[in-house]
């Protein structure tokens, strides 16, 4: 099935989250949103953690034999700021680990504008097609012109929205805006 063509979406500024994907018609449930290749595609045999992630050095490497035109959208992406290089800091802040066992992992394009939202406040899924080498964006469930799409970046996560806070601080470098973290009513 091809993604709608053109996008029910469109990527803006929003208020504590830099930029966002948001819904400019009504998008019904498991509609292919997109489609993605990625930009810079990383192999590791041993897998990745977060305690354990790729080298500076691999990711570096990878980087400078990029093409310009794919280098170009790679720096285009938010940067983790607490990151010194900031091709590094992109990765942080945007890398997908694409399988159970960490052992590929990419950076994309599009994708990489869609923010977190935490578990049950997201409304959109994604997968990865080995095969064919893409990613694919899905809508979770019916989606209203005008909202924010989102994706949950870590859904194993199962704890209040303090302790969850912190852990996405620490993992992926940002203070979480989501719908559920505002939302006074959750477990704190
Ligand atoms: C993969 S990027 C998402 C797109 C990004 N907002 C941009 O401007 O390109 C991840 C970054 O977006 C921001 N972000 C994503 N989800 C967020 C959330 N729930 N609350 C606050 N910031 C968020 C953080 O700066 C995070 O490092």
């Amino acid at each position: 099935m091809p993604a709608l063509r053109p996008p029910p979406f469109e990527i803006r500024p929003l208020p504590s989250k830099g930029l966002g994907v948001i819904a400019t018609a009504f998008i019904p449930t498991n509609t292919l949103l997109l489609v993605s290749s990625p930009l810079l595609l990383l192999f590791s045999p041993t897998g990745t953690t977060h305690t354990n992630p790729l080298s500076a050095a691999r990711i570096l490497t990878a980087y400078a034999s990029l093409p310009p035109h794919l280098r170009a959208a790679y720096d285009a992406l938010s940067a983790a700021p607490t990151e010194e290089n900031r091709v590094l800091g992109v990765w942080k802040s945007n890398n997908f680990c694409l399988d159970d066992q960490g052992t590929v992992n990419a950076v994309f394009d599009l994708p990489s504008r869609l923010n977190h939202s935490c578990l049950g406040g997201e409304n959109a899924r994604w997968e990865w097609d080995a095969g064919v080498g893409v990613m694919r964006f899905w809508a979770e469930r019916d989606i209203q012109e005008g909202e924010e799409i989102t994706h949950c970046y870590h859904p194993d996560w199962r704890m209040g929205t303090k302790n969850r806070r912190i852990a996405l601080q620490e993992e992926y470098d940002f203070f979480c805006e989501c719908v559920v973290c505002l939302d006074p009513s959750e477990d704190p």
